[in-house]
């Protein structure tokens, strides 16, 4: 780096002096280091390098286009928010920059890449070391050759050096080449393999916490946002992967390269290195004032960019309901204000950084200007200063300082790194709550269904509340009622009391019941999804506790009301990598369910490109897509949630076929709001407040005049209104 690199035009400088002191504006006004810094912490779905590109220059535009009078109304609003969320932020643990617990489980994705790391390490010291002889080189041929100061030593680290000027300059220009070509090298390989460590580091990090998320328990992705977990295999990998490319061996080189100035400096003159530390007290001083108050400022700019982030996504994904209601000018004004909270905290990020550079600069100019004036006098008064050291003196003087400010700049690339860490641990940490056993058990093979005494909830329970329905469950199997606990369980959210049904082999069960009553729950539990709260769920007469979690699993197939597809093709799409699958089976399962047309219309056919989430698709061509999905895998367990709900009347009556001929012979669960649909059910569930009301079937419940009797009026009366209002 030269001497004035971090110099930039005003403009520039406000935004990329703050980050590492170097010169460089990305392309969206944003330090690249501060898009990173700013993306970490973030909420939603944190893109924070195209969120921050789009941001600053919008943010711009909003206040511009804004009364003077509301902006400053905003600006507090917004200062008071920001702070708010700053301090509400719990994805942003800001505090330690070294947290030895944290470094010492990272040091376990370092440990492979040892070797590029020691050579790294040594390669910075190295490159430190040769970027610092340069104005102890300028201050020999100044003394040995230009000024000729008496009794010069015409040797340099125990070499003698060539008594005749030209040839010693020459010498010395030689060797202060060869310096700046190896502090070149050890730079290049530094920085290689320290790139090619962190790559390597990320792409291990990124897979494990992968891994390790598609083990986690179902109920765990309920609870937490897509986009914070987005965030942790992208940015916060991204922030660790800073910290050890640009954070950790800068701080070496840093720290090296003021050890060598002041050692050199020291040992030349040491009153006159004290002359030019002297100004360290006032350093310190400001450095830790910026540290304090950038660290405050970064925290709301990552606030401000998850509420960015959150908010652009919600109104992208919602825009035709924005439109549709002509809410552009609320969006917008709503947008405003989570902008401007950016905004306002950046400004407050880059007038630390205005203050800190410039006056961190003027102090080490006083330091120099003290050099100069002091060691002045004392060359012209021909003490032991010369005017070589004074040239050294001078433009160490200058260059101490900045591995200061560097120092306190790579402050926060570490305090986000320990944050982003332990964010991501604490992830790595999170067990999953539904694993197989140790010795798992192998079922009958029957595919016989049990429920017995099911109670559920989503809440979570406090181990006497567990016990006490684990009574209640004990007692309604001895065939009593155990009032005292069933009252102390009654402000819990039941999803599910005491269910009891079993579903025969090869037997069709149909589940009905208003909307929220617990049908697809029931389906959740059985596929073990989540855990019953109390009771039994029995697959092939085993507990499903008991069975190996992915064996269980196999045994079901699911098309839901919200069928979902991947990125992918059509082909992708039915066979879910199952290569067992062979083409004609896909093909004759996409027959089955009458989707082979359409398969064949497209341009591609079964290699036809599907986008993210089947957006190129209806709703009810990715229904049965997803029902040639279920006939593919040739499952024993079919469960069909509201599986027609998305398909026209005409659709569903050619694909009836197809469901007849899938559910026959096998173990069936259809849930459906369409009475017509399950009347040919074995047998009907009637499902209400969480509790099974009714069994029997399509003419048994009728005969009951209960509950389906209702439903089906209910049904039955609409039909007949829909008819005669045509
Ligand atoms: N993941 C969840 N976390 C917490 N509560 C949930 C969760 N899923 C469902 N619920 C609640 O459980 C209850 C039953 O939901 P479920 O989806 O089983 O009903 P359903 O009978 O299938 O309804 P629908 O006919 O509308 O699909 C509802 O009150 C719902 O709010």
């Amino acid at each position: 780096m030269t001497d004035d690199a971090h110099k930039t035009s005003p403009k520039t400088e406000q935004i990329s002096v703050p980050a590492n002191g170097k010169a460089g504006v990305s392309a969206n006004g944003l330090d690249p280091t501060e898009e990173a810094l700013a993306d970490r912490g973030n909420g939603k779905l944190d893109e924070a390098g195209p969120g921050a590109a789009a941001i600053a220059p919008g943010a711009d535009a909003a206040v511009s286009g804004n009364g003077t009078g509301s902006v400053r109304k905003v600006d507090t609003e917004t200062r008071t928010l920001a702070k708010t969320a700053a301090k509400k932020a719990d994805d942003d643990p800001v505090g330690k920059v070294y947290d030895s617990v944290l470094i010492k489980r990272l040091g376990h994705y370092v440990k492979p890449y040892w070797v590029q790391a020691v050579i790294s390490s040594i390669s910075v010291m190295l490159k430190s070391l040769s970027d610092v002889t340069g104005p102890y080189l300028l201050k020999v041929a100044i003394d040995r050759y230009l000024v000729k100061e008496p009794g010069s030593e015409l040797t340099w680290l125990g070499r003698r050096l060539p008594s005749d000027p030209w040839h010693g300059i020459t010498q010395l220009a030689e060797l202060y080449t060869l310096t700046l070509l190896l502090a070149y090298g050890f730079e290049f390989i530094q920085t290689y393999l320290m790139q090619w460590l962190g790559q390597k580091m990320m792409f291990d990090l990124r897979r494990d916490i992968f891994r390790h998320m598609q083990r986690l328990h179902v109920g765990f992705f309920d609870t937490h946002a897509v986009g914070r977990l987005v965030t942790r295999l992208t940015s916060d990998v991204d922030a660790i992967n800073e910290m050890f490319t640009a954070g950790i061996l800068a701080i070496v080189d840093d720290f090296v390269t003021l050890t060598i100035m002041a050692v050199i400096m020291l040992r030349t003159k040491w009153w006159l290195a004290l002359l030019a530390f002297s100004v360290l007290p006032l350093i310190l001083i400001v450095t830790r004032m910026f540290r304090d108050s950038v660290r405050e400022s970064y925290r709301r700019v990552r606030a401000a960019i998850a509420r960015i982030n959150s908010f652009t996504q919600e109104h992208i994904s919602g825009m035709s309901v924005v439109q549709l209601f002509n809410r552009e000018e609320r969006a917008y004004q709503d947008f405003e204000v989570v902008n401007k909270q950016h905004m306002v905290a950046f400004k407050d990020t880059i007038f630390a950084y205005a203050l800190y550079y410039p006056a961190v600069d003027l102090l080490s100019t006083v330091a120099v200007a003290l050099v100069l004036w002091w060691g002045g006098w004392s060359v012209l008064a021909h003490t032991s200063v010369t005017v070589g050291m004074l040239a050294m003196f001078n433009m160490y003087s200058l260059r101490f300082w900045r591995p200061i400010q560097d120092l306190s700049d790579k402050y926060n690339i570490l305090q986000a790194a320990m944050a982003a860490c332990e964010r991501i641990f604490k992830l790595m940490d999170t067990k999953p709550e539904i694993v197989s056993p140790a010795k798992p058990k192998k079922g009958n093979g029957s595919n016989r269904i049990e429920f017995r005494h099911v109670w559920f909830t989503y809440q979570k329970l406090t181990d006497e509340q567990k016990a006490a329905v684990q009574r209640v469950v004990v007692a309604a199997r001895d065939g009593a009622t155990a009032n005292e606990e069933l009252a102390a369980l009654k402000d819990i959210d039941w999803i599910l009391k005491d269910v009891s049904f079993s579903v025969e082999p090869g037997q069709t069960v149909a589940i009905v019941g208003h909307t929220g009553a617990g049908k697809t729950t029931l389906t959740s539990l059985m596929m073990r999804f989540y855990e019953v709260t109390a009771g039994q769920i029995l697959l092939d007469g085993v507990d499903v506790r008991e069975h190996d979690v992915q064996e269980l699993r196999q045994h079901f197939a699911v098309v839901l009301q919200d069928p979902f597809l991947f990125t992918g093709t059509i082909a992708d799409n039915i066979r879910l990598g199952n290569a067992a699958i062979t083409d004609a089976q896909m093909e004759q399962a996409a027959r089955d369910v009458n989707v082979l047309d359409f398969v064949e219309s497209l341009p591609n056919k079964f290699d036809q490109p599907v986008e993210e989430r089947g957006n190129s698709l209806s709703t009810g061509q990715k229904q049965l897509i997803n029902f040639a999905r279920a006939l593919a895998f040739n499952p024993r367990i079919l469960i069909l949630d509201e599986a027609t709900s998305s398909v026209d009347t005409d659709t569903e009556l050619r694909i009836r076929g197809a469901l007849e001929r899938m559910v026959e012979g096998r173990t069936s669960v259809l849930i459906a709001h369409r009475l017509s649909t399950v009347q040919r059910a074995d047998s009907i569930l009637v499902m209400h407040k969480g509790q099974l009301r009714e069994m029997g079937s399509h003419q048994q419940l009728l005969a009951q005049r209960g509950l389906y009797w209702k439903l089906y009026q209910l049904q039955y009366k609409d039909q007949e209104l829909g008819v005669g209002s045509r």
